[in-house]
């Protein structure tokens, strides 16, 4: 298993008020699977979500990845691993607003310590921009695109270190549906290129019952997962 969270909880104070935003949640992801994540707002996914990546950190259970358990490895370690092997698609596409579209889908490669050359990783970052439709915009600055072009800028970022999971909240939020459309495409191809595992939380229904398995979040727990689509593949 790529993933596994153990009876995982996250809680938020808010004050002297205790919210239990994901309690007690235990499930595994495999690698290359497509798994989406639904829920109503407030039920935890986004919390989940940041578990998965290593971002927030439980307050009890384990986080695993690739066995090895997050949180138990230095900052370096779990740094090394968001950067290499997990690809975030956030809501807000959170670009550097001071570097254009190429520098921002090359950072995340200068985070990490591969050994590809820095020539190839421009050439690359340009194949990736291309892929995402934007092949006039790559000298562009964040303030010069739109929400779906940065959105597709953010893809192509999450993608330049040929990630092990792709890790996606809401990335078709607030576009209009011939560009969220696009956009899963995307992260379908990104999944097919480079045998990703790809979790996405989504309020679209179409959408989530095209994945190989189906998680409900309800109140912070895990209520049930929807397997049917997954014996069709195996
Ligand atoms: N930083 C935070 N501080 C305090 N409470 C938080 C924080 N982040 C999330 N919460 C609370 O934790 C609960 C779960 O939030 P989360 O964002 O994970 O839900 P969600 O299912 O992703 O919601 P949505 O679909 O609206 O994005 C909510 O009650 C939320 O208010």
């Amino acid at each position: 298993m790529m993933i596994q969270l153990k009876d995982v909880w996250r809680v938020y104070m808010v004050g002297d008020h205790a919210i239990e935003a994901v309690r007690g949640v235990s499930l595994a992801i495999a690698s290359g699977e497509f798994v989406a994540i639904v829920g109503h707002s407030g039920s935890g996914k986004s919390t989940l979500l940041s578990l998965m990546g290593g971002l927030a950190r439980p307050m009890r259970g384990a986080v695993l990845f690739d066995s090895a358990n997050l949180w138990a490895l230095s900052d370096d370690e779990r740094s090394e691993i968001r950067n290499k092997k997990i690809g975030f698609v956030f809501q807000f596409a959170s670009l550097i607003p001071t570097l254009d579209a190429l520098d921002n889908v090359v950072l995340p490669y200068m985070f990490s310590s591969w050994e590809r050359r820095k020539t190839d990783i421009y050439e690359e970052a340009r194949e990736l921009l291309v892929m995402v439709g934007l092949e006039d915009k790559l000298h562009a600055y964040p303030n010069e695109l739109s929400g779906g072009q940065q959105r597709r800028v953010a893809i192509a970022r999450a993608l330049i270190n040929h990630p092990a999971v792709i890790l996606a909240d809401e990335p078709t939020g607030d576009l209009d549906e011939e560009t969220e459309a696009d956009v899963i495409k995307l992260l379908l191809e990104a999944r097919r290129r480079y045998g990703s595992a790809l979790v996405l939380v989504t309020h679209n229904r179409n959408l989530a019952h095209t994945a190989d398995r189906l998680l409900h979040m309800k109140n912070g727990s895990l209520i049930y997962e929807d397997l049917r689509n997954r014996s069709a593949r195996n």
